[in-house]
């Protein structure tokens, strides 16, 4: 089925930050429908931080298109001085904005902190420094501030807009290989379908250099009513030369130009 772009301004007017982190983070292994594939999410983003402290030293973290979710962060605080989250839309920064400040009805975490949940959560609190929108159409996606960084890529789409890691750098790229939706309450969300071959080309063309690669084996799609990828991977890249900032770009992050808003799913 053809599925229109469900873009940034789509998600502002439609996305539920409380109803997508209930449906997707609620347990450890994420949405039953989806098989363990936040599992294999966390265990990976583990594994993969361990290889890099052999490698590199972290300083700044950028969780770009980070929704309503704090996985990545209570991951990665534990060797990343500061983070930084992002999103384009507004009612996600605030659901992360609640974590921080430990408001009631905040979303619960612990699954995935794993051991010695109080202690990371507040390492977690203490290392975001900043929670700010974010649109990755733009060249300058935190616009109007401006990163004194030179440039890379960030989204699979704009791999030609290199704008925010500095060579040396590292890029993770965490999401699903060829997946044309998933679903949220009455909504289809469209995907970025890419498979494996073409995030390796389009960033080795922009001068990375692989360093790991991931992937499993999604779940029966006759059964998996949520959405439709065949593989979720996880890439890291390293951009040569100096220094470090360490960028995850999200799960199904959006991207491209949206024609019309995505049908309702009934
Ligand atoms: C499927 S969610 C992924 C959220 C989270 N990273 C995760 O792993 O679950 C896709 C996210 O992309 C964000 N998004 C959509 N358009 C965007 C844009 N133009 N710039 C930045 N983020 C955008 C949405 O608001 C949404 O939070």
């Amino acid at each position: 089925m053809q599925h229109d772009f469900t873009e940034g301004e789509f998600y502002q007017a439609n996305f539920e930050a409380a109803a997508y982190l209930t449906t997707y983070y609620s347990s450890e292994t994420g949405n039953a429908f989806e098989g363990s594939q936040l599992l294999f999410h966390i265990d990976s983003s583990f594994s993969i931080l361990l290889f890099l402290t052999g490698h590199i030293t972290g300083k700044l973290l950028i969780d770009i298109g980070s929704g309503p979710t704090l996985h990545n962060a209570l991951i990665a605080s534990e060797y990343f001085q500061e983070i930084i989250m992002s999103d384009y839309v507004e009612c996600n920064r605030k659901e992360i904005e609640k974590w921080l400040r430990r408001e009631s009805g905040a979303h619960d975490w612990s699954h995935v902190s794993k051991s010695t949940i109080e202690e990371r959560e507040e390492k977690t609190r203490s290392v975001i420094k900043q929670v700010l929108k974010c649109d990755v159409t733009q060249i300058n996606p935190f616009h109007p501030i401006v990163w004194s960084l030179q440039t890379a890529d960030i989204s699979v789409m704009h791999l030609g807009n290199a704008t925010l890691l500095k060579p040396g750098g590292t890029l993770i790229i965490i999401g699903m290989l060829k997946e044309t939706f998933y679903t949220l309450g009455k909504y289809k969300y469209s995907c970025l379908y890419i498979d494996q071959n073409f995030v390796k080309s389009a960033l080795q063309k922009q001068g990375f250099v692989i360093q790991k690669f991931e992937a499993k084996p999604g779940p029966d799609k006759a059964t998996n009513i949520m959405s439709d990828f065949e593989r979720k991977y996880l890439f890291l890249w390293h951009r040569k030369q100096v220094d470090l900032l360490y960028i995850c770009v999200p799960v199904r992050l959006t991207g491209g130009r949206m024609k019309r808003p995505s049908v309702p799913n009934n």
